[in-house]
């Protein structure tokens, strides 16, 4: 592993690295916050899941998280949306290709060689992090933005043990009716093939349920407001009469602006679930 740099932040240390990905098949950047306990022992770790023509710099750079980390010990990911670089398969559309892996495991040609983002996050990079960091592997807890928050929650369904809770901002809800993420996931997956249950929060909840702690905070004045349906979502939340936090928040888009704002509620949401 390369250590692209390293700078210190809130008493800690704000890296990133770059890995050979077995998941991936390509070099793999990622960005990884520690706090000043890491150097005293194993801490915990909250995953950030960024958007969709993100790398893993947006949010090390703009959700200003690290000050909120910092205050409670745990360690901070920002993981890349994607496999990139050269005779990696792309797309001129921002929504498929390049920084829009999706957070899926691609079968369809010719993504499936590189395009393994549920593997990568699920599987190769918690390995990276605990083999190499004074990361707890657990103690982890998820969340994410937008393409990222469409991430970070079907993950932490798909594995409700392993996340300790999950928070989204204006994640995209309910995949197999949005106009932003359907036809991408059917690239990677196949029309007709896609197990939905698994990739799209919306059926993943009504199907299996979730019992962990859950926030979600959405813009009203968000310009993707139609591609991300919070309504389906606050919906089958009801349905299920799950016990978590839906926030409508009057007048904020979909930028960094607004996750910056209420970054500290939702690492404050996670150090309870984490400390619990
Ligand atoms: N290219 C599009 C949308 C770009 C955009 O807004 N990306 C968001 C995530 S959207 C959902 O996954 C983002 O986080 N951008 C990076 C940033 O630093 O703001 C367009 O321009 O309309």
């Amino acid at each position: 592993m390369e250590t692209v740099s390293e700078n210190r932040c809130y008493n800690g240390v704000q890296g990133v690295y770059r890995h050979a990905s077995e998941a991936c098949g390509c070099d793999m950047t990622f960005g990884l916050f520690l706090p000043e306990e890491a150097t005293l022992g194993p801490v915990p770790v909250l995953w950030y899941l960024s958007g969709l023509t993100c790398t893993h710099e947006n949010a090390m750079t703009k959700a200003g998280a690290q000050q909120w980390a910092a205050e409670q010990g745990i360690a901070l990911v920002f993981p890349d949306t994607s496999p990139r670089g050269e005779g990696i398969a792309d797309d001129p559309m921002y929504n498929l290709g390049t920084g829009a892996g999706f957070y899926v495991n691609a079968t369809e040609e010719p993504w499936s060689k590189n395009y393994r983002m549920w593997d990568y996050i699920a599987e190769e990079l918690p390995r990276v992090l605990t083999a190499n960091f004074a990361i707890d592997a657990e103690r982890q807890s998820i969340c994410g933005h937008s393409m990222g928050g469409h991430g970070a929650l079907t993950l932490a369904m798909a594995y409700p043990e392993r996340y300790a809770a999950v928070s989204a901002f204006a994640p995209i809800t309910h995949p197999s009716q949005s106009d932003w993420a359907r036809k991408p996931i059917h690239a990677y997956l196949g029309e007709g093939k896609v197990d939905w249950t698994r990739h799209d929060a919306c059926l993943s909840l009504r199907a299996n349920g979730y019992a962990g702690p859950m926030l979600i905070d959405q813009g009203t004045g968000d310009q993707f407001i139609d591609a991300l349906m919070p309504e389906a979502l606050a919906a089958a939340m009801t349905e299920i009469r799950h016990p978590g936090f839906f926030r409508m928040q009057k007048g904020y888009d979909h930028s960094y602006f607004f996750i910056s704002t209420f970054m500290e509620d939702h690492v404050a949401f996670h150090a309870e679930a984490l400390y619990r």
